[in-house]
C-alpha cells in the first residue's frame, strides 16, 4: 500500500523496513517533502508488514513486483548487492535513484553528494542525466566528517586527516542492534553470549573492524573515508583513518586531527564552524561541554566539541565530530539530495 497525497513527487523507498528505510520515511514527512504518493518496497520476506509514514500506516510491497515507470524517485537503501542489479534498473525507467549503498559510489558517472558540501554539481548531472540516473549518498562516517571539514578547508586549506571513529551498531543495520541489545541481556543474566552479526563480542567492548580488510591491512570502511573524502570535496587531501566499532546503538563519533597549508587558531574553527551549514558547535571545553552520540541520536546536526590547537604539526587542529549515522549518516543526507534537486527545480514530477 502507498500514501497519496495532492501535488508532488511520488517517491519510493527501498528497503523500508530497514534501520535507514524507516529513518528515511520519517524524514520525508517530518520536513514535509512534496509527496504526492510514497512507496514502501523491501524484499520479498517484508510483504505486507507495516511502516510507519507519519500517523500513517504503510504496507510493504516488494521491490520485484514494482514498477517505476510512474515513479519519480527511489530512494534505494537495501545494500549493495542490491543495488548493483536494481539501481541500473529502476534508473532506466526513468526515475531518479538516490542510492545508499557503497556500490555506485566510485563510478565516475555517478556524483557522490553531500549538500553541504558539493551541492553544485547536481546542476551538471541532471542536464546530462545518463541512462543510468544514480546519484549516490556517501559512507556515514565520510559524510558528517566533510560537513566539518569544508569549512575549515575553504579558509585554510586542508593538507591531511587523520581520523579515528566510533561507530554504532546501526550502522552495521537492524542485525548489528540486534546483536548488542541480546549480548548485554545475555551478559546480565550469566548467559552465554554468540556473536553473529560482528566478529567478536560487542557488548562491553570495542571491535577495530569495520567493512572487509583489503590487501594493505586497512579496512574498506577506512579506504571508503579517504576516497569519499577526496571525491567529495578535493582530491588532494590525504586521509588515514582507523575505524572502530563501539557498543552504541545509535551515532558515530570521531577523533580527528586535520593539518591545513595556512594558519588557522581554534577560536577562528570555532567561529566558522558556528556559522556553517549543518553544524552546531558545543565547546566550552569544561566538565560536560561538550556533545557525546547519545545526546546527538535523533538529531540532524553534525555537532563539533573540543575543538582545539594540535602544536605537533606546524598548522594543526584537533576536535570531536558526533553526528546520528542514520540521519546525516544516510536517510537526512539523500533525502537532502532530493530537496536540493527540488528546489534548484532540476526534477518536475511526471505526468499522472
Ligand atoms: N546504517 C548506516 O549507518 C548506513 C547504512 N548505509 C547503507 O544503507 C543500506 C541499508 O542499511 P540499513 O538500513 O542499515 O540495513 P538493514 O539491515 O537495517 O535493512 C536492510 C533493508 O534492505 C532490505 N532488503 C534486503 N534485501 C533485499 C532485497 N533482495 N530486495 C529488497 N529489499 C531488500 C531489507 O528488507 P527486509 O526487511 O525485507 O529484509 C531491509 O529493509 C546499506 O546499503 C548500507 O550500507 C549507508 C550509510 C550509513
Ligand atoms: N559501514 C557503516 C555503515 C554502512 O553501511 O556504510 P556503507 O554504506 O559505506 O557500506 C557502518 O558499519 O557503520
Amino acid at each position: 500500500m502507498s500514501s497519496k497525497g495532492a501535488e508532488g513527487f511520488r517517491v519510493a523507498v527501498v528497503g523500508a523496513t530497514g534501520n535507514v528505510g524507516r529513518e528515511m520515511l520519517s524524514i520525508l514527512e517530518e520536513r514535509a517533502f512534496p509527496i504526492s504518493e510514497v512507496i514502501a518496497l523491501a524484499s520479498q520476506r517484508s510483504l505486507g508488514h507495516e511502516v510507519s509514514f507519519g500517523d500513517r500506516v504503510l504496507k510493504v510491497q516488494s521491490l520485484d513486483h514494482h514498477d517505476f515507470s510512474k515513479t519519480d524517485i527511489c530512494l534505494m537503501s537495501a545494500g549493495s548487492a542490491v543495488s548493483k542489479e536494481w539501481s541500473p534498473r529502476i534508473g532506466a525507467q526513468g526515475c531518479l535513484v538516490i542510492d545508499n549503498s557503497s556500490c555506485w559510489r566510485y563510478d565516475e558517472r555517478v556524483p557522490l553528494v553531500v549538500p553541504e558540501v558539493n551541492a553544485h554539481v547536481l546542476a551538471d548531472y541532471m542536464a546530462r542525466r545518463d541512462k543510468l540516473n544514480i546519484i549516490a549518498n556517501p559512507n556515514c562516517s565520510t559524510a558528517q566528517l566533510v560537513v566539518a571539514l569544508k569549512p575549515l578547508h575553504d579558509k585554510a586549506k586542508i593538507t591531511r586527516v587523520v581520523v579515528s571513529t566510533y561507530q554504532s551498531v546501526s550502522g552495521a543495520g537492524k542485525d548489528g542492534m540486534e546483536e548488542l541489545d541480546r549480548q548485554t541481556k545475555a551478559l546480565y543474566s550469566l548467559q552465554e553470549v554468540a556473536n553473529k552479526k560482528f566478529t567478536k563480542r560487542i557488548a562491553f567492548n570495542v571491535i577495530p573492524h569495520i567493512d572487509v580488510f583489503m590487501e594493505d591491512g586497512f579496512t574498506k570502511e577506512e579506504w571508503k573515508m579517504n576516497v569519499e573524502t577526496k571525491k567529495i570535496l578535493d582530491p588532494k587531501i590525504k586521509l588515514t583513518a582507523t575505524c572502530v566499532r563501539v557498543p552504541v546503538f545509535i551515532s558515530h563519533s570521531e577523533a580527528v586531527n586535520v593539518e591545513f597549508a595556512n594558519p588557522i587558531t581554534a577560536d577562528e574553527a570555532r567561529d566558522i564552524l558556528r556559522s556553517s551549514p549543518g553544524v552546531l558547535v558545543i565547546d566550552k571545553q569544561e566538565d560536560g561541554g561538550y556533545i557525546t552520540p547519545h545526546e546527538a541520536a535523533g538529531e540532524d546536526a553534525t555537532y563539533i566539541s573540543r575543538i582545539r590547537t594540535d602544536s605537533t604539526v606546524e598548522n594543526g587542529l584537533a576536535f570531536w565530530c558526533v553526528s546520528d549515522n542514520l540521519r546525516k549518516g544516510a536517510a537526512l543526507n539523500a533525502v537532502q539530495i532530493a530537496e536540493a534537486i527540488i528546489n534548484r527545480k532540476l526534477l518536475k514530477p511526471k505526468a499522472a
